[in-house]
């Protein structure tokens, strides 16, 4: 963590029977009771969570989308599929942060000074042990019925076939009960178990709600080696004993409706007049008890002369072909005109910038999802459609894409 420029804060004697994930909880718990936002993440292939506290709800509306360089506010982005006064695009800047592979500490920033005091009283303070999340002041999205999704997908390849899109990804919500017991935090601790190589994130936010995903996918990622790193993925199948990524045969369609999405990427790098980047793929991977077509994207930041290239990258890139579609704008007004429910921050982009050090921001596409209501769980799955898609097919594939976060229900 970039405990440098922040204060540290020592737990004291009475925390010393608390693990790191139990001091995690309980930060947690402080955070929500006095209202403010928080996002808990783990990043692929990291052993343990990190939290980051925002000082403020009001702290945290932002209207660019985040900076990815090295001056830039540390903090941890979660930006709506559209933005919207429902759906606000949020910042939430780091105040209060905390890496569960250094329990010792909690980090104070510079701006949430005047939270020493009562920060350091709750540390000593005893557990609580039923946690109150933030609730979405949105109502409940529709959830399409099977013959509703069907119909939209149709609606999707007519326009495909009318040329009003080259490809669309349509998507819907889902509704489910949530388990009397459901606790957010156990549920990421599961989803954190069950797929090591997701990016998996619970964000708590008053008003807007509590978000759990385990996405696969990267949206923008710059390293402290100086790589920027996003990839093309999409086209699905189930991951079974008899077929694996070694094994995996793809249609035509699938390959097309993942070769859109690299040229699409291509396409923003054009638009930048860079020229200089790696490509490789597209291959087969694993996410979850799915396996996608995927071509990674990577540029050295040393060698080309864009120094805001991870930012203009991030700008153009969202939302990408493969939660959007192509062309954007058109794909963008089909949804808004036929898909009949608000996505909110499904297919919107989340992530950490700077926390772990100046110059490291890892954001991903909020896929893989649900939202915690008061006694539901929504979640959401989408298809990108090209114009043989069959509308029974993407039905099936959206209800496979959902039983990756309805694992924890
Ligand atoms: C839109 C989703 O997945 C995208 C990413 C991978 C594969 C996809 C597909 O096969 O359609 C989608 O483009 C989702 O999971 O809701």
């Amino acid at each position: 963590m970039n405990t440098g420029a922040f204060r540290q804060l020592r737990w004291p004697a009475a925390a010393a029977g608390l693990d790191a994930l139990g001091r995690l909880r309980h930060v947690v718990a402080g955070a929500l009771r006095t209202g403010r936002p928080l996002a808990v993440w783990r990043e692929p292939g990291a052993s343990t969570p990190r939290l980051l506290v925002a000082r403020s709800l009001e702290a945290t509306y932002t209207g660019l989308s985040p900076a990815l360089d090295a001056q830039a506010p540390a903090g941890f982005a979660f930006f709506p599929f559209r933005d919207s006064d429902q759906n606000p695009a949020l910042f939430l800047p780091a105040d209060v942060v905390y890496d569960a592979s250094q329990p010792e500490i909690v980090g104070v920033s510079a701006a949430a000074r005047d939270l020493v005091p009562a920060l350091t009283a709750w540390l000593s303070a005893a557990l609580v042990e039923e946690l109150s999340w933030h609730r979405s002041t949105q109502p409940a999205p529709h959830a399409a019925t099977e013959s509703e999704y069907t119909q939209l997908v149709q609606t999707g390849v007519e326009a495909i076939e009318t040329q009003e899109v080259v490809k669309v990804v349509t998507s819907r919500a889902a509704r489910r009960p949530l388990p009397a017991d459901f606790d957010p935090l156990v549920a990421f601790a599961e989803l954190d178990r069950k797929y090591p190589q997701a990016f998996v994130s619970l964000v708590s936010v008053p008003g807007v709600g509590t978000w759990l995903g385990a996405t696969p996918e990267i949206l923008a990622e710059v390293t402290a080696d100086g790589t920027f790193r996003t990839m093309a993925l999409a086209a699905t199948q189930p991951l079974t004993a008899n077929v694996t990524p070694r094994t995996a045969i793809w249609r035509q369609k699938e390959i097309e409706e993942q070769a859109l999405v690299a040229r699409y990427i291509v396409s923003c790098f054009k638009q930048l007049r860079l020229r200089e980047y790696h490509e490789t793929g597209p291959r087969t991977v694993i996410a979850g008890q799915l396996l996608h077509l995927r071509t990674d994207f990577e540029v050295n930041l040393q060698h080309v002369p864009f120094p805001s290239l991870g930012t203009d990258m991030l700008r153009l890139l969202h939302p990408t072909s493969a939660v959007g579609g192509m062309p954007k704008v058109a794909a963008m007004h089909f949804i808004q005109k036929h898909e009949g429910y608000d996505r909110a921050y499904y297919s919107g982009f989340l992530g950490p910038v700077n926390v772990a050090a100046p110059g490291i921001a890892r954001l991903y596409v909020n896929l893989r999802c649900l939202q915690v209501r008061a006694d539901e769980a929504i979640l959401y799955a989408g298809t990108g459609l090209t114009v043989d898609s069959d509308p029974e097919r993407e039905w099936q594939e959206t209800q496979m894409k959902l039983q990756t976060i309805a694992a924890v229900l």
